[in-house]
């Protein structure tokens, strides 16, 4: 009887948490253009850890703002400490309850972190892992520089190191998710309304299919 009341409580307090899906790949491989579809379609407020660094780097008197930059210059991975708490304040500021977490976490310090301060005070429902070749990523990020996005780290010789940082320390991540049966792989190499209803199968398998907006 006690058991039956704290399991009902507890997936009652559970379900009053804030949902979360991450969203990883290479970069490049399409998880902003994913996530902005997705976030128009479903009730997900769509947090791109790399916009929120990117914006506190410009954020006049920041402390990090150099350091930020060097970090994404050379295509290594921001302390979580201040990736974290950007992605918490956002979170917070939205008022709303289901988030896609883009671009992270990206190695073992981001999952730590997240663990330790996040893991509680949300729920996990499941990673996309958008899977694409390095030579279409790359032409994808260097046409997006030319593009004008004005990006310190869409060349290739950044690019060389973003990738070198992807598969040294993301895929790891990437790995640690699918031994608990959490990731859900979709190629990004077709166009990205293509990719998008793949992106849907997965969301609507997942019960999210009601529609917003
Ligand atoms: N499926 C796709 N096919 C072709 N180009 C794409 C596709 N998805 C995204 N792009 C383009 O590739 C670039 C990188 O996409 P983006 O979504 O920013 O990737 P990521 O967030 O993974 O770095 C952008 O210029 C975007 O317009
Ligand atoms: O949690 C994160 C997300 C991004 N970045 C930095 O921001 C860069 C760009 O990441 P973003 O996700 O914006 O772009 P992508 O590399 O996936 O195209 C990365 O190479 C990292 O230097 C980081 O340090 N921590």
């Amino acid at each position: 009887m006690l058991s039956r009341s704290f399991r009902l409580l507890s997936g009652y307090l559970n379900r009053m948490l804030p949902e979360v899906v991450f969203v990883l790949g290479a970069p490049g491989a399409g998880k902003g253009t994913q996530c902005s579809f997705i976030s128009k379609e479903y009730d997900f407020v769509h947090l791109s850890a790399g916009d929120l660094l990117r914006e506190e780097r410009q954020r006049p008197g920041s402390e990090y703002g150099e350091m930020i930059e060097e970090k994404i210059r050379n295509g290594e991975i921001v302390p979580v400490e201040v990736t974290c708490s950007l992605i918490h304040k956002a979170m917070q500021k939205s008022g709303k309850m289901r988030f896609l977490i883009d671009g992270f976490p990206r190695n073992k310090d981001n999952l730590d972190g997240w663990n330790r301060v996040m893991s509680d005070k949300t729920k996990l429902l499941f990673v996309i892992f958008f899977e694409c070749s390095r030579d279409l990523c790359t032409g994808r990020c260097l046409g997006r520089g030319a593009a004008g996005s004005g990006r310190s780290d869409d060349n290739l010789e950044s690019l060389q190191k973003r990738f070198n940082t992807y598969l040294n320390d993301t895929m790891p991540i990437i790995e640690h998710y699918e031994q608990m049966g959490l990731v859900r792989r979709i190629n990004s190499e077709a166009a990205p309304e293509e990719v998008f209803k793949n992106v849907k199968k997965v969301f609507n398998t997942a019960g999210l299919n009601g529609l917003v907006n």
